[in-house]
């Protein structure tokens, strides 16, 4: 009988096997689109067309659940269900960990960072940082993101003097994106990159383009790759991106040299700082001091705070300055809207030059209705992220804000998914949600608002105005509030001084899928981010 035992138990676990795969939660009655290629699924049509464009079709056609293909045939969820959302984010901590494919990807531009990391050294690293990114260190910046936002109107005023017609189109996002670099070099480590005027600084030119290079419309090659990688160890992904060639790879790498080389550099004089107690204010300052604080294990190693730089530096700049370009190009595009943004902020200048002061505080910001309603519809029309990857620790039930009619016919108001579900959880879609911003959700309207009828309806989804534009939960942007000001910053300050009007171009700028939405000409991706407008002084009642 005991040579028979190993044969009984294995029948036993094999059925056991079979009956789970045979129960576990399938999406088969989920609607969806049919799928078009066994090989990728349906994710060129989310990566290689325009961001959001395929997400707001699955919306329109399926609603905010929907399954769809990844390559051979397997099944993903794609949602934009605010309650669903609610669920992954927030409710359930760390259930629905990042995808191991994704944080490979993170790796590449972020090292072994907070963007990484994951579970408890996702706790851990969190823990560390959250108070370099409270409301008053945020508040603290203020001054830095204002001077670098003054830096552009010195350099576009210049440009302007003498220009006979008065008025030039030019790529804003050439000036923005090196002005937002410097900001997050002083504000996050004290740190002057000179980008500004010297377009040969090493980093500077390891940063410039680094998303759009790396990650702009991928290749179905590409696509394939990345999708099938979580049949990967994630060493062997890891070995991969570190030694394939590849033009993307390469400026991933040449980054990784130039950003740790500087990083370990920086730590060694915050660490000198920190003996000689000087209490400076940058985010890799308190970072320090904060860890310096935590005894053994809590403590992040020397390597993990020097990836934070990496982290920090891409998760800060490439969102911060697209968003503003796209800010930019709305502006242009209603010129009521740029035109009422311009008075209250001259309005404000006037407020503050009478009490006697220099400059805009964050309570001036606050005291700006129209300023902060054109800013949350920004942040609502172009979220920087588009998409976010999750999958299922476990066998699990999604909640559902309404009911949903399955293929079948059946009404059901939540999923059973099984543990290793794929999930794309779409921001841009949920951004668009009629159920939550009414039924002109697809259009540009600060009004909504100003309007407390309007929007902000139902669950409570992301950190801030529920938008879901800096996620939620454990996991939502550390540097939201840092973000907020720095857009203000350079909002007030640019539209104070310059008028933005459209040019022929405007039908050719693309909203290109690289993680984040790149802003890019028709023809011209390889020229990585590009926003043409047409920049005049502003005109002045005073
Ligand atoms: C418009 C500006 C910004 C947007 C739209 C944005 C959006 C996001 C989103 C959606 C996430 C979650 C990513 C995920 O879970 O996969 C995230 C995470 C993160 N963001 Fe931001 N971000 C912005 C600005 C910033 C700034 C200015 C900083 C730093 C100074 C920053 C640092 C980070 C970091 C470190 C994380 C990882 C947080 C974690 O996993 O715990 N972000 N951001």
């Amino acid at each position: 009988m005991s040579g028979e035992l190993p044969v009984v138990l294995g029948v036993l676990a094999l059925l056991y096997a079979v009956y789970r795969l045979w129960t576990r939660p399938s999406l088969f009655d989920i609607p969806g689109p049919e799928p078009t290629s066994f090989w990728l699924g349906h994710l060129p049509e989310l990566f290689q067309e325009q961001s959001g464009d395929t997400d707001f079709k699955w919306q329109e056609e399926y609603g905010s659940v929907v399954r769809v293909k990844a390559p051979f045939g397997e099944d993903m969820l794609w949602t934009c269900d605010p309650k669903a959302l609610q669920y992954v984010f927030q409710t359930s901590g760390y259930n629905f960990p990042k995808q191991p494919e994704r944080r490979v990807l993170s790796r590449l531009v972020g090292d072994t960072g907070l963007t990484w990391a994951d579970g408890d050294t996702h706790k851990r690293q969190r823990k560390v940082m959250l108070p370099a990114f409270g409301t008053p260190e945020s508040k603290a910046l203020l001054p830095v993101f204002r001077h670098y936002a003054e830096q552009v109107t010195l350099k576009w005023r210049d440009m302007l003097t003498g220009h006979a017609s008065g008025s030039i189109k030019m790529n804003v996002h050439e000036y923005i994106a090196p002005a937002t670099l410097e900001a997050i070099g002083e504000a996050a480590f004290d740190y002057k990159l000179g980008v500004l005027d010297d377009k040969t600084s090493e980093l500077g030119r390891a940063y410039s383009n680094l998303i759009a290079t790396i990650f702009s419309a991928p290749s179905n090659a590409k696509i394939f790759m990345q999708n099938v990688a979580h049949y990967v160890p994630m060493g062997i992904q890891q070995f991969f991106y570190d030694h394939l060639p590849g033009k993307g790879l390469d400026k991933a790498r040449w980054n990784r040299v130039t950003a740790r080389n500087v990083a370990n550099e920086l730590l060694e004089a915050k660490n000198d700082d920190l003996l000689t107690g000087k209490g400076n204010r940058d985010v890799m300052s308190i970072l320090v001091r904060e860890n310096a604080k935590e005894s053994g294990e809590s403590r992040m190693n020397h390597d993990e705070i020097v990836s934070q730089m990496r982290t920090i530096m891409l998760a800060g700049q490439e969102t911060t300055s697209n968003t503003l370009s796209w800010a930019l190009l709305e502006l242009a595009k209603q010129p009521h809207i740029q035109s009422r943004l311009r008075e209250e902020v001259h309005a404000m200048e006037r407020t503050i030059r009478e009490r006697g002061d220099a400059d805009f505080t964050v309570a001036d910001f606050e005291a700006m209705p129209y300023l902060q309603a054109v800013l949350k519809e920004i942040l609502r029309f172009y979220p920087a992220v588009p998409h976010l990857f999750r999958q299922s620790l476990h066998d699990d039930v999604l909640p559902l804000s309404k009911p949903m009619m399955t293929r079948s016919g059946k009404v059901v108001t939540e999923i059973p998914i099984r543990a290793g579900l794929r999930i794309i959880l779409s921001v841009c879609a949920y951004n668009r949600e009629k159920d939550v911003w009414g039924e002109d959700a697809h259009a540009f309207n600060p009004e909504r608002w100003l309007d407390p009828s309007k929007g902000k309806r139902g669950t409570s989804v992301g950190v801030y105005s529920n938008l879901l534009t800096f996620a939620g939960g454990v996991r939502a942007c550390i540097g939201w509030r840092f973000a907020i000001y720095e857009l203000q910053a350079f909002l007030t300050e640019l539209v104070s001084n310059f008028q933005f009007e459209l040019t022929e171009d405007v039908n050719r700028v693309c909203k290109t899928s690289a993680i984040v939405m790149v802003p890019t000409l028709e023809g011209e991706l390889e020229k990585g981010a590009q926003m043409p407008l047409r920049v005049s002084l502003a005109p002045r009642e005073e």
